[in-house]
Protein backbone atom coordinates (compact mmCIF):
# COMPACT_ATOMS: atom_id res chain seq x y z
CA UNK A 1 0.00 0.00 0.00
CA UNK A 2 2.72 2.46 1.07
CA UNK A 3 4.57 1.43 -2.48
CA UNK A 4 1.27 2.06 -4.62
CA UNK A 5 1.28 5.69 -2.48
CA UNK A 6 4.82 6.56 -2.66
CA UNK A 7 4.39 5.86 -6.75
CA UNK A 8 1.48 8.16 -6.77
CA UNK A 9 3.59 10.62 -4.81
CA UNK A 10 6.48 10.57 -6.99
CA UNK A 11 4.21 11.32 -10.18
CA UNK A 12 2.80 14.12 -8.55
CA UNK A 13 5.94 15.09 -8.77
CA UNK A 14 6.32 15.04 -5.00
CA UNK A 15 8.76 13.32 -2.83
CA UNK A 16 7.04 10.61 -0.76
CA UNK A 17 5.97 11.60 3.06
CA UNK A 18 8.94 9.86 4.35
CA UNK A 19 11.48 11.26 2.21
CA UNK A 20 9.98 14.30 3.07
CA UNK A 21 10.11 14.31 6.33
CA UNK A 22 13.85 13.27 6.65
CA UNK A 23 14.27 16.30 4.71
CA UNK A 24 12.24 18.58 6.53
CA UNK A 25 14.71 17.48 9.48
CA UNK A 26 17.51 17.36 7.93
CA UNK A 27 16.93 20.82 6.73
CA UNK A 28 17.13 21.98 10.10
CA UNK A 29 19.00 19.65 12.29
CA UNK A 30 21.86 18.34 9.38
CA UNK A 31 21.07 15.05 10.86
CA UNK A 32 21.47 12.88 7.63
CA UNK A 33 25.50 14.21 7.74
CA UNK A 34 25.71 13.30 11.00
CA UNK A 35 23.75 9.95 10.46
CA UNK A 36 25.84 9.04 7.32
CA UNK A 37 29.31 9.38 9.68
CA UNK A 38 28.08 7.53 12.72
CA UNK A 39 25.33 5.35 12.20
CA UNK A 40 27.74 2.58 10.07
CA UNK A 41 30.41 3.25 13.21
CA UNK A 42 32.46 -0.18 13.54
CA UNK A 43 31.59 -2.01 17.43
CA UNK A 44 34.34 -5.00 18.16
CA UNK A 45 32.65 -7.80 19.56
CA UNK A 46 33.91 -9.30 23.18
CA UNK A 47 31.95 -10.02 26.27
CA UNK A 48 33.69 -7.78 28.34
CA UNK A 49 32.67 -4.76 26.61
CA UNK A 50 29.29 -5.69 27.55
CA UNK A 51 30.30 -4.80 30.81
CA UNK A 52 30.40 -0.62 29.97
CA UNK A 53 26.18 -1.33 28.38
CA UNK A 54 25.23 -3.25 31.69
CA UNK A 55 26.70 0.19 33.38
CA UNK A 56 24.44 2.54 31.51
CA UNK A 57 21.39 0.10 31.03
CA UNK A 58 21.00 -0.04 35.05
CA UNK A 59 21.61 3.62 34.83
CA UNK A 60 18.46 4.08 32.88
CA UNK A 61 16.46 1.42 34.47
CA UNK A 62 17.52 3.51 38.31
CA UNK A 63 16.21 6.97 36.35
CA UNK A 64 13.30 5.23 34.99
CA UNK A 65 12.10 3.87 38.50
CA UNK A 66 13.51 6.83 40.38
CA UNK A 67 10.99 9.27 38.46
CA UNK A 68 7.91 6.40 39.79
CA UNK A 69 9.21 6.87 43.32
CA UNK A 70 9.32 10.53 43.26
CA UNK A 71 6.01 10.59 42.87
CA UNK A 72 4.92 8.82 46.26
CA UNK A 73 7.88 9.49 48.48
CA UNK A 74 7.79 12.36 50.17
CA UNK A 75 10.60 13.79 51.78
CA UNK A 76 10.00 15.53 55.14
CA UNK A 77 11.00 14.80 58.31
CA UNK A 78 8.07 15.98 60.12
CA UNK A 79 6.61 13.66 62.71
CA UNK A 80 3.44 11.75 61.82
CA UNK A 81 1.30 8.82 63.23
CA UNK A 82 1.41 5.61 60.97
CA UNK A 83 -2.00 4.77 59.62
CA UNK A 84 -1.68 3.10 56.49
CA UNK A 85 -2.11 -0.95 56.03
CA UNK A 86 1.03 -2.20 57.86
CA UNK A 87 -0.33 -3.34 61.06
CA UNK A 88 2.33 -4.03 62.97
CA UNK A 89 3.49 -0.42 62.77
CA UNK A 90 -0.25 1.35 63.35
CA UNK A 91 -0.13 4.24 65.55
CA UNK A 92 3.19 4.54 65.64
CA UNK A 93 5.01 7.52 65.44
CA UNK A 94 7.48 7.79 62.37
CA UNK A 95 9.15 10.50 59.98
CA UNK A 96 6.66 10.88 56.55
CA UNK A 97 9.86 9.91 54.91
CA UNK A 98 9.27 6.65 56.74
CA UNK A 99 5.96 6.77 56.42
CA UNK A 100 5.35 7.54 52.64
CA UNK A 101 7.89 4.60 51.72
CA UNK A 102 5.76 2.28 53.88
CA UNK A 103 3.16 3.65 51.66
CA UNK A 104 5.02 3.24 48.54
CA UNK A 105 5.86 -0.33 49.57
CA UNK A 106 2.22 -1.15 50.83
CA UNK A 107 -0.31 0.52 49.44
CA UNK A 108 0.69 2.33 45.91
CA UNK A 109 0.50 -0.13 42.82
CA UNK A 110 3.44 -1.50 42.05
CA UNK A 111 5.24 0.25 44.54
CA UNK A 112 6.88 -2.42 46.25
CA UNK A 113 8.27 -3.61 43.16
CA UNK A 114 9.70 -0.84 41.71
CA UNK A 115 11.22 -0.02 44.86
CA UNK A 116 12.54 -3.11 45.11
CA UNK A 117 14.01 -2.55 40.90
CA UNK A 118 15.45 0.96 42.09
CA UNK A 119 17.66 -1.04 44.94
CA UNK A 120 18.69 -4.01 43.13
CA UNK A 121 19.26 -1.85 39.86
CA UNK A 122 22.12 0.44 42.25
CA UNK A 123 23.20 -2.52 43.59
CA UNK A 124 23.55 -3.79 40.06
CA UNK A 125 25.10 -0.44 38.47
CA UNK A 126 28.32 -0.42 41.17
CA UNK A 127 28.79 -3.62 40.72
CA UNK A 128 28.88 -3.19 36.41
CA UNK A 129 31.35 -0.31 37.39
CA UNK A 130 33.49 -2.10 39.36
CA UNK A 131 34.02 -4.76 37.23
CA UNK A 132 33.96 -2.70 33.77
CA UNK A 133 36.69 -0.39 35.15
CA UNK A 134 38.56 -3.32 35.91
CA UNK A 135 38.15 -4.84 32.39
CA UNK A 136 39.34 -1.20 31.41
CA UNK A 137 42.75 -1.84 34.00
CA UNK A 138 43.51 -5.17 33.47
CA UNK A 139 43.36 -4.79 29.78
CA UNK A 140 45.33 -1.59 29.76
CA UNK A 141 42.50 0.27 27.55
CA UNK A 142 43.33 3.89 29.89
CA UNK A 143 46.29 4.12 28.15
CA UNK A 144 46.08 7.48 25.27
CA UNK A 145 44.20 8.83 24.17
CA UNK A 146 41.48 7.74 27.11
CA UNK A 147 43.20 8.45 30.15
CA UNK A 148 40.35 11.21 30.19
CA UNK A 149 37.69 8.64 29.50
CA UNK A 150 38.99 7.07 32.55
CA UNK A 151 38.91 9.94 34.99
CA UNK A 152 35.07 10.35 33.59
CA UNK A 153 34.78 6.75 34.65
CA UNK A 154 36.14 6.99 37.99
CA UNK A 155 34.57 9.91 38.83
CA UNK A 156 31.14 8.41 37.77
CA UNK A 157 32.42 5.25 40.14
CA UNK A 158 32.53 7.50 42.88
CA UNK A 159 29.61 9.72 42.22
CA UNK A 160 27.54 6.51 42.53
CA UNK A 161 28.74 5.48 45.65
CA UNK A 162 27.42 8.73 46.87
CA UNK A 163 24.46 8.64 44.95
CA UNK A 164 23.37 5.29 46.85
CA UNK A 165 24.29 6.15 49.75
CA UNK A 166 22.01 9.41 50.18
CA UNK A 167 19.27 7.00 48.54
CA UNK A 168 18.97 4.11 50.88
CA UNK A 169 19.44 6.98 53.61
CA UNK A 170 15.89 8.98 52.28
CA UNK A 171 13.70 6.61 53.99
CA UNK A 172 15.24 7.31 57.36
CA UNK A 173 14.95 4.04 58.99
CA UNK A 174 16.67 2.37 61.60
CA UNK A 175 19.28 1.13 59.24
CA UNK A 176 20.17 3.84 57.29
CA UNK A 177 19.88 6.31 60.35
CA UNK A 178 22.42 4.42 61.19
CA UNK A 179 24.49 4.93 58.11
CA UNK A 180 24.16 8.60 58.48
CA UNK A 181 25.13 8.64 62.19
CA UNK A 182 28.34 6.91 60.75
CA UNK A 183 28.51 9.86 58.54
CA UNK A 184 28.39 12.46 61.28
CA UNK A 185 31.26 10.59 63.20
CA UNK A 186 33.22 10.66 60.56
CA UNK A 187 33.01 14.46 60.31
CA UNK A 188 33.12 15.37 63.32
CA UNK A 189 36.90 13.60 63.42
CA UNK A 190 37.96 16.29 60.90
CA UNK A 191 39.99 18.64 63.13
CA UNK A 192 38.75 22.31 63.80
CA UNK A 193 36.12 22.73 61.18
CA UNK A 194 34.27 18.88 61.95
CA UNK A 195 31.92 20.27 64.35
CA UNK A 196 30.78 23.27 61.81
CA UNK A 197 30.66 20.72 58.93
CA UNK A 198 28.36 18.91 60.66
CA UNK A 199 25.61 21.47 62.08
CA UNK A 200 25.82 22.58 58.23
CA UNK A 201 24.98 19.98 57.02
CA UNK A 202 22.46 18.58 59.62
CA UNK A 203 21.08 22.62 60.05
CA UNK A 204 21.95 22.05 63.72
CA UNK A 205 22.50 18.87 66.49
CA UNK A 206 22.14 15.41 64.37
CA UNK A 207 19.51 13.86 63.46
CA UNK A 208 17.69 17.75 62.91
CA UNK A 209 14.83 18.27 60.53
CA UNK A 210 16.94 18.86 57.62
CA UNK A 211 18.78 15.86 56.45
CA UNK A 212 15.72 13.91 54.26
CA UNK A 213 15.01 17.13 52.77
CA UNK A 214 18.74 17.95 51.47
CA UNK A 215 19.92 14.06 50.91
CA UNK A 216 16.35 14.72 48.47
CA UNK A 217 17.41 16.83 46.05
CA UNK A 218 20.91 15.66 46.34
CA UNK A 219 19.93 12.23 45.42
CA UNK A 220 17.60 13.20 42.55
CA UNK A 221 19.26 16.14 41.04
CA UNK A 222 22.21 16.98 41.67
CA UNK A 223 24.31 13.87 41.67
CA UNK A 224 22.44 11.90 39.06
CA UNK A 225 22.02 14.92 36.61
CA UNK A 226 26.30 15.67 37.07
CA UNK A 227 26.52 11.78 36.05
CA UNK A 228 23.96 11.80 33.08
CA UNK A 229 26.05 14.57 31.91
CA UNK A 230 29.44 12.90 32.58
CA UNK A 231 27.52 9.58 31.06
CA UNK A 232 27.04 11.61 28.12
CA UNK A 233 30.57 12.48 28.20
CA UNK A 234 31.63 9.67 28.29
CA UNK A 235 30.34 8.13 25.54
CA UNK A 236 30.75 10.40 23.11
CA UNK A 237 34.66 10.13 24.18
CA UNK A 238 33.60 6.21 23.54
CA UNK A 239 32.51 6.98 20.16
CA UNK A 240 35.24 9.88 19.38
CA UNK A 241 38.21 7.68 20.45
CA UNK A 242 36.55 4.19 18.60
CA UNK A 243 36.10 1.18 20.44
CA UNK A 244 39.68 -0.65 21.72
CA UNK A 245 39.89 -4.29 20.13
CA UNK A 246 42.08 -7.56 21.27
CA UNK A 247 44.79 -8.26 19.24
CA UNK A 248 43.97 -10.57 16.34
CA UNK A 249 44.53 -11.01 12.59
CA UNK A 250 43.60 -8.14 10.83
CA UNK A 251 43.41 -6.11 13.74
CA UNK A 252 45.50 -3.16 14.01
CA UNK A 253 46.30 0.39 15.98
CA UNK A 254 44.70 2.15 12.72
CA UNK A 255 41.37 -0.10 12.06
CA UNK A 256 38.41 -1.48 14.13
CA UNK A 257 37.22 -4.51 13.31
CA UNK A 258 33.45 -5.70 13.83
CA UNK A 259 30.41 -5.23 12.94
CA UNK A 260 28.53 -1.37 12.06
CA UNK A 261 26.11 0.50 14.71
CA UNK A 262 23.32 0.21 12.77
CA UNK A 263 21.62 -1.76 12.56
CA UNK A 264 23.45 -5.17 13.70
CA UNK A 265 25.12 -3.58 17.03
CA UNK A 266 22.07 -1.12 17.86
CA UNK A 267 19.35 -4.59 17.50
CA UNK A 268 21.95 -6.49 20.37
CA UNK A 269 22.32 -3.60 22.35
CA UNK A 270 18.63 -3.03 22.18
CA UNK A 271 18.20 -6.56 23.00
CA UNK A 272 20.57 -6.48 25.77
CA UNK A 273 19.28 -3.86 27.45
CA UNK A 274 15.63 -5.59 27.44
CA UNK A 275 17.80 -8.39 29.11
CA UNK A 276 19.19 -6.01 31.55
CA UNK A 277 16.19 -4.52 32.89
CA UNK A 278 14.38 -8.25 32.79
CA UNK A 279 17.07 -9.69 34.68
CA UNK A 280 16.63 -6.97 37.33
CA UNK A 281 13.07 -6.86 37.65
CA UNK A 282 13.24 -11.00 37.93
CA UNK A 283 15.48 -10.29 40.82
CA UNK A 284 13.55 -7.57 42.50
CA UNK A 285 10.42 -9.67 42.52
CA UNK A 286 11.82 -12.71 43.94
CA UNK A 287 14.46 -11.17 46.27
CA UNK A 288 13.33 -9.12 48.99
CA UNK A 289 15.54 -5.81 49.62
CA UNK A 290 15.57 -3.57 51.65
CA UNK A 291 12.48 -4.38 54.11
CA UNK A 292 12.14 -0.93 56.52
CA UNK A 293 8.77 -2.06 58.10
CA UNK A 294 10.95 -4.99 59.91
CA UNK A 295 13.68 -2.35 60.20
CA UNK A 296 11.81 0.26 62.18
CA UNK A 297 11.97 4.15 61.57
CA UNK A 298 15.14 5.97 62.73
CA UNK A 299 15.41 7.17 66.33
CA UNK A 300 18.83 8.29 67.35
CA UNK A 301 19.17 7.20 70.78
CA UNK A 302 19.09 3.37 68.76
CA UNK A 303 20.91 0.56 66.73
CA UNK A 304 20.15 -2.50 66.06
CA UNK A 305 22.96 -5.18 65.94
CA UNK A 306 24.02 -6.85 62.25
CA UNK A 307 23.98 -3.11 60.49
CA UNK A 308 25.72 -3.18 56.90
CA UNK A 309 26.10 -0.63 54.64
CA UNK A 310 25.05 -1.40 50.99
CA UNK A 311 28.49 -3.83 49.52
CA UNK A 312 29.67 -0.42 47.90
CA UNK A 313 30.18 1.84 51.28
CA UNK A 314 31.46 -1.70 53.05
CA UNK A 315 35.02 -0.87 52.09
CA UNK A 316 34.75 2.17 54.17
CA UNK A 317 33.01 0.75 56.77
CA UNK A 318 35.66 -1.49 57.32
CA UNK A 319 38.38 1.20 57.08
CA UNK A 320 36.96 2.42 60.20
CA UNK A 321 36.34 -1.07 61.96
CA UNK A 322 39.50 -2.32 61.93
CA UNK A 323 41.17 0.73 62.96
CA UNK A 324 42.35 1.05 66.82
CA UNK A 325 40.46 3.10 68.61
CA UNK A 326 43.50 5.86 69.15
CA UNK A 327 42.69 9.36 70.00
CA UNK A 328 45.14 12.07 71.27
CA UNK A 329 43.97 14.50 73.45
CA UNK A 330 45.57 18.04 73.30
CA UNK A 331 44.44 21.29 75.29
CA UNK A 332 41.40 19.67 75.77
CA UNK A 333 40.36 19.00 72.62
CA UNK A 334 40.50 15.24 71.50
CA UNK A 335 41.31 14.13 67.96
CA UNK A 336 39.92 11.04 66.84
CA UNK A 337 42.70 9.24 65.02
CA UNK A 338 40.70 6.07 64.92
CA UNK A 339 37.74 7.77 62.97
CA UNK A 340 39.92 10.47 61.25
CA UNK A 341 42.97 8.09 59.31
CA UNK A 342 40.20 5.94 58.25
CA UNK A 343 38.55 9.23 56.38
CA UNK A 344 41.84 9.93 55.07
CA UNK A 345 42.33 6.69 53.72
CA UNK A 346 38.84 6.61 51.83
CA UNK A 347 39.88 8.64 49.17
CA UNK A 348 43.39 7.63 49.32
CA UNK A 349 42.19 4.09 48.16
CA UNK A 350 40.06 5.40 45.76
CA UNK A 351 42.47 8.15 44.15
CA UNK A 352 45.19 5.27 43.99
CA UNK A 353 43.00 3.88 40.97
CA UNK A 354 42.01 6.99 39.44
CA UNK A 355 45.88 7.93 38.78
CA UNK A 356 46.88 4.96 37.65
CA UNK A 357 47.15 6.04 34.24
CA UNK A 358 49.03 8.78 34.45
CA UNK A 359 52.20 7.01 36.63
CA UNK A 360 51.61 4.32 34.10
CA UNK A 361 52.69 6.39 31.27
CA UNK A 362 55.27 8.62 33.23
CA UNK A 363 56.80 5.61 33.82
CA UNK A 364 57.12 4.01 30.05
CA UNK A 365 57.71 7.39 28.89
CA UNK A 366 55.04 6.15 25.74
CA UNK A 367 53.54 8.71 24.06
CA UNK A 368 52.24 6.78 21.19
CA UNK A 369 47.85 5.74 21.32
CA UNK A 370 46.94 2.64 21.96
CA UNK A 371 43.96 0.69 20.46
CA UNK A 372 45.21 -2.88 21.04
CA UNK A 373 44.22 -4.13 24.02
CA UNK A 374 46.91 -6.10 26.54
CA UNK A 375 46.34 -9.51 27.66
CA UNK A 376 46.75 -8.76 31.55
CA UNK A 377 49.04 -11.71 31.55
CA UNK A 378 51.41 -9.60 29.23
CA UNK A 379 51.66 -6.70 31.64
CA UNK A 380 52.44 -8.13 34.95
CA UNK A 381 52.98 -5.28 36.87
CA UNK A 382 50.34 -3.98 36.21
CA UNK A 383 47.83 -6.94 36.70
CA UNK A 384 49.20 -7.89 39.97
CA UNK A 385 48.63 -3.93 40.90
CA UNK A 386 45.68 -4.51 39.82
CA UNK A 387 44.53 -7.42 41.70
CA UNK A 388 46.39 -6.04 44.95
CA UNK A 389 44.24 -3.18 44.54
CA UNK A 390 41.26 -5.63 44.68
CA UNK A 391 42.53 -7.63 47.50
CA UNK A 392 42.95 -4.25 49.26
CA UNK A 393 39.39 -3.52 48.67
CA UNK A 394 38.29 -6.98 49.38
CA UNK A 395 39.73 -6.98 52.89
CA UNK A 396 38.55 -4.10 54.16
CA UNK A 397 34.73 -5.15 52.89
CA UNK A 398 35.43 -8.20 55.34
CA UNK A 399 36.82 -5.78 57.62
CA UNK A 400 32.84 -3.93 56.96
CA UNK A 401 31.06 -6.66 58.07
CA UNK A 402 33.25 -8.04 60.71
CA UNK A 403 30.32 -8.68 62.94
CA UNK A 404 28.25 -11.14 60.50
CA UNK A 405 31.41 -12.91 59.33
CA UNK A 406 32.04 -13.37 63.32
CA UNK A 407 28.43 -15.05 63.75
CA UNK A 408 27.63 -16.21 60.40
CA UNK A 409 31.34 -18.57 60.99
CA UNK A 410 31.70 -18.98 64.82
CA UNK A 411 34.43 -17.13 65.10
CA UNK A 412 35.36 -14.32 67.71
CA UNK A 413 34.60 -10.97 66.17
CA UNK A 414 38.57 -9.66 66.76
CA UNK A 415 40.02 -12.81 65.51
CA UNK A 416 38.28 -11.39 62.80
CA UNK A 417 39.60 -7.87 63.11
CA UNK A 418 43.05 -9.01 63.88
CA UNK A 419 42.76 -10.70 60.34
CA UNK A 420 41.86 -8.10 58.64
CA UNK A 421 44.55 -5.84 60.07
CA UNK A 422 47.55 -8.20 59.26
CA UNK A 423 46.05 -8.72 55.87
CA UNK A 424 45.10 -5.19 55.22
CA UNK A 425 48.72 -4.43 54.88
CA UNK A 426 50.33 -8.62 54.17
CA UNK A 427 46.90 -9.33 51.55
CA UNK A 428 48.20 -7.15 48.88
CA UNK A 429 51.82 -7.82 48.88
CA UNK A 430 51.05 -11.62 48.98
CA UNK A 431 48.22 -10.86 45.66
CA UNK A 432 51.19 -8.54 43.77
CA UNK A 433 53.61 -11.59 44.22
CA UNK A 434 51.16 -14.26 43.68
CA UNK A 435 49.96 -12.90 40.23
CA UNK A 436 53.25 -11.53 38.98
CA UNK A 437 54.45 -15.11 39.33
CA UNK A 438 51.35 -16.38 37.41
CA UNK A 439 51.12 -13.81 34.71
CA UNK A 440 54.62 -15.18 34.30
CA UNK A 441 54.01 -18.78 34.29
CA UNK A 442 51.46 -18.09 31.21
CA UNK A 443 54.19 -15.64 29.27
CA UNK A 444 56.29 -18.65 29.32
CA UNK A 445 53.43 -21.29 28.41
CA UNK A 446 52.75 -18.70 25.49
CA UNK A 447 56.18 -18.65 24.42
CA UNK A 448 56.32 -22.00 25.19
CA UNK A 449 53.18 -22.65 22.53
CA UNK A 450 54.57 -20.10 19.80
CA UNK A 451 57.79 -22.18 19.56
CA UNK A 452 57.00 -25.87 20.16
CA UNK A 453 53.26 -25.60 19.20
CA UNK A 454 50.46 -27.19 21.55
CA UNK A 455 50.98 -30.50 23.65
CA UNK A 456 48.67 -32.72 21.82
CA UNK A 457 48.14 -35.48 24.54
CA UNK A 458 49.23 -38.06 21.95
CA UNK A 459 52.28 -39.90 22.38
CA UNK A 460 53.99 -42.14 19.73
CA UNK A 461 56.78 -44.75 20.06
CA UNK A 462 59.51 -44.18 17.67
CA UNK A 463 61.42 -47.23 15.71
CA UNK A 464 64.32 -47.40 18.38
CA UNK A 465 62.05 -47.00 21.37
CA UNK A 466 62.25 -43.47 22.25
CA UNK A 467 58.51 -41.96 23.61
CA UNK A 468 57.55 -38.69 22.16
CA UNK A 469 54.78 -36.37 22.61
CA UNK A 470 53.24 -34.75 19.34
CA UNK A 471 53.42 -31.47 18.88
CA UNK A 472 50.88 -29.43 16.60
CA UNK A 473 52.21 -26.14 15.39
CA UNK A 474 49.95 -23.33 16.19
CA UNK A 475 47.66 -21.88 13.59
CA UNK A 476 48.62 -18.33 11.78
CA UNK A 477 46.18 -16.42 13.47
CA UNK A 478 47.46 -17.78 16.91
CA UNK A 479 50.65 -17.35 16.33
CA UNK A 480 50.04 -13.60 15.67
CA UNK A 481 47.43 -13.00 18.36
CA UNK A 482 50.37 -14.63 21.32
CA UNK A 483 53.40 -12.65 19.51
CA UNK A 484 51.34 -9.42 19.08
CA UNK A 485 52.10 -7.47 22.05
CA UNK A 486 55.05 -4.66 22.28
CA UNK A 487 57.34 -5.47 25.10
CA UNK A 488 59.63 -2.34 26.29
CA UNK A 489 62.89 -1.74 27.67
CA UNK A 490 63.21 -0.30 30.97
CA UNK A 491 64.03 3.57 30.77
CA UNK A 492 67.52 4.40 31.85
CA UNK A 493 68.84 7.49 33.78
CA UNK A 494 70.02 9.29 30.72
CA UNK A 495 73.68 10.62 30.34
CA UNK A 496 75.41 11.50 33.60
CA UNK A 497 77.05 13.98 31.75
CA UNK A 498 75.63 17.03 29.97
CA UNK A 499 76.68 18.20 25.76
CA UNK A 500 79.69 20.24 27.63
CA UNK A 501 81.28 16.92 29.52
CA UNK A 502 80.13 18.92 32.92
CA UNK A 503 78.98 15.94 35.24
CA UNK A 504 75.09 16.96 35.73
CA UNK A 505 73.18 16.26 38.77
CA UNK A 506 70.68 13.20 38.42
CA UNK A 507 67.40 14.15 39.70
CA UNK A 508 65.77 11.78 42.30
CA UNK A 509 62.74 11.68 40.45
CA UNK A 510 65.02 10.15 36.70
CA UNK A 511 66.34 7.77 39.58
CA UNK A 512 62.87 6.50 40.55
CA UNK A 513 61.61 6.36 36.99
CA UNK A 514 64.32 3.82 35.87
CA UNK A 515 63.65 1.60 39.17
CA UNK A 516 60.22 1.82 38.27
CA UNK A 517 60.79 1.10 34.73
CA UNK A 518 62.83 -1.49 35.86
CA UNK A 519 60.26 -3.42 38.24
CA UNK A 520 57.64 -2.83 35.18
CA UNK A 521 60.15 -3.95 32.31
CA UNK A 522 63.22 -5.33 33.34
CA UNK A 523 64.52 -9.17 33.45
CA UNK A 524 62.11 -10.32 36.03
CA UNK A 525 59.51 -8.48 34.83
CA UNK A 526 58.66 -9.99 31.61
CA UNK A 527 59.48 -13.20 29.21
CA UNK A 528 60.81 -12.07 26.49
CA UNK A 529 58.80 -12.79 23.30
CA UNK A 530 60.11 -15.38 20.97
CA UNK A 531 61.63 -13.95 17.77
CA UNK A 532 61.25 -14.53 14.25
CA UNK A 533 64.65 -16.24 14.13
CA UNK A 534 64.32 -18.23 16.90
CA UNK A 535 61.02 -19.22 15.94
CA UNK A 536 62.16 -20.38 12.07
CA UNK A 537 65.17 -22.14 13.70
CA UNK A 538 63.16 -24.36 15.89
CA UNK A 539 60.11 -24.88 13.41
CA UNK A 540 62.65 -25.31 10.10
CA UNK A 541 63.40 -28.84 9.32
CA UNK A 542 60.78 -31.25 11.83
CA UNK A 543 56.99 -30.67 12.43
CA UNK A 544 57.32 -32.04 15.18
CA UNK A 545 59.86 -32.73 18.10
C1 LIG B 1 27.78 5.12 34.54
C2 LIG B 1 28.82 4.37 34.44
C3 LIG B 1 29.45 3.96 33.14
C4 LIG B 1 28.86 3.76 31.92
C5 LIG B 1 27.40 3.91 31.56
C6 LIG B 1 29.91 3.35 31.01
C7 LIG B 1 29.67 3.00 29.70
C8 LIG B 1 30.66 2.58 28.83
C9 LIG B 1 30.43 1.95 27.55
C10 LIG B 1 29.05 1.59 26.99
C11 LIG B 1 31.63 1.73 26.99
C12 LIG B 1 31.90 1.01 25.66
C13 LIG B 1 31.74 -0.49 25.86
C14 LIG B 1 32.74 -1.13 26.81
O1 LIG B 1 33.95 -1.00 26.59
O2 LIG B 1 32.30 -1.72 27.81
C15 LIG B 1 32.65 2.23 27.89
C16 LIG B 1 34.00 2.24 27.68
C17 LIG B 1 34.92 2.75 28.56
N1 LIG B 1 34.72 3.02 29.90
FE1 LIG B 1 32.93 3.18 30.78
N2 LIG B 1 31.11 3.34 31.67
C18 LIG B 1 30.87 3.69 32.98
C19 LIG B 1 31.81 3.72 34.00
C20 LIG B 1 33.17 3.62 33.79
C21 LIG B 1 34.16 3.55 34.83
C22 LIG B 1 33.85 3.47 36.33
C23 LIG B 1 35.38 3.55 34.21
C24 LIG B 1 36.76 3.51 34.81
C25 LIG B 1 37.12 4.05 35.89
C26 LIG B 1 35.16 3.60 32.78
C27 LIG B 1 36.13 3.68 31.80
C28 LIG B 1 35.91 3.42 30.46
C29 LIG B 1 36.93 3.46 29.42
C30 LIG B 1 38.39 3.86 29.61
C31 LIG B 1 36.30 3.04 28.23
C32 LIG B 1 36.94 2.88 26.84
C33 LIG B 1 37.33 1.43 26.74
C34 LIG B 1 37.70 0.96 25.37
O3 LIG B 1 37.53 1.65 24.36
O4 LIG B 1 38.18 -0.19 25.36
N3 LIG B 1 33.80 3.61 32.56
N4 LIG B 1 32.03 2.74 29.03
C1 LIG C 1 22.91 6.53 40.24
C2 LIG C 1 21.77 6.90 40.58
C3 LIG C 1 20.96 6.39 41.74
C4 LIG C 1 21.23 5.45 42.69
C5 LIG C 1 22.51 4.63 42.83
C6 LIG C 1 20.07 5.36 43.56
C7 LIG C 1 19.95 4.53 44.65
C8 LIG C 1 18.89 4.53 45.54
C9 LIG C 1 18.72 3.62 46.64
C10 LIG C 1 19.68 2.49 46.99
C11 LIG C 1 17.56 3.96 47.30
C12 LIG C 1 16.93 3.25 48.50
C13 LIG C 1 15.77 2.43 48.01
C14 LIG C 1 15.02 1.73 49.08
O1 LIG C 1 14.07 2.28 49.63
O2 LIG C 1 15.36 0.58 49.39
C15 LIG C 1 17.00 5.08 46.61
C16 LIG C 1 15.84 5.72 46.99
C17 LIG C 1 15.23 6.67 46.22
N1 LIG C 1 15.65 7.13 44.98
FE1 LIG C 1 17.36 6.69 44.05
N2 LIG C 1 19.12 6.24 43.12
C18 LIG C 1 19.63 6.90 42.02
C19 LIG C 1 19.02 7.85 41.25
C20 LIG C 1 17.73 8.32 41.49
C21 LIG C 1 17.02 9.24 40.65
C22 LIG C 1 17.58 9.81 39.34
C23 LIG C 1 15.82 9.47 41.23
C24 LIG C 1 14.68 10.32 40.80
C25 LIG C 1 14.56 10.94 39.69
C26 LIG C 1 15.77 8.70 42.45
C27 LIG C 1 14.73 8.71 43.35
C28 LIG C 1 14.70 8.03 44.54
C29 LIG C 1 13.67 8.18 45.54
C30 LIG C 1 12.44 9.07 45.43
C31 LIG C 1 14.01 7.33 46.58
C32 LIG C 1 13.25 7.18 47.93
C33 LIG C 1 12.18 6.16 47.88
C34 LIG C 1 12.58 4.83 48.43
O3 LIG C 1 13.48 4.73 49.23
O4 LIG C 1 11.95 3.87 48.03
N3 LIG C 1 16.95 7.99 42.58
N4 LIG C 1 17.82 5.41 45.53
Amino acid sequence: MSTASNQEARSRGKAPAGERVADWADGRLGIYSLAKANMRKIFPDHWSFMLGEVCLYSFIIIILTGVYLTLFFHPSMNEVEYHGSYVPLQGQLMSEAFSSTLHISFDVRGGLLVRQIHHWAALIFLAGMFVHMMRVFFTGAFRKPREINWLFGFLLFVLGMFTGFTGYSLPDDLLSGTGVRFMEGAILSVPIVGTYLSFFLFGGEFPGHDFVARFYSVHILLLPGIMLGLVVGHLILVFYHKHTQFAGPGKTEKNVVGMPLLPVYMAKAGGFFFLVFGVIAAIAAVAQINPIWAIGPYRADQVSTGAQPDWYMGFAEGLIRFMPGWEINLWGHTLVLGVFIPLVAFPLVLAAIAVYPFIESWITGDKSEHHILDRPRNAPTRTAFGVAWITIYMITLVGGGNDLWATHLHLSINAVTWFVRIFFFAGPVIAFLVTKRICLGLQRRDREKVLHGRETGIIKRLPHGEFIEVHEPLSQEQLHTLTAHHQYEPAEVGPTVDENGVERKVKGSEKLRAKLSDAYYGEDAQIPKPTVEEYKEITSGHGHH
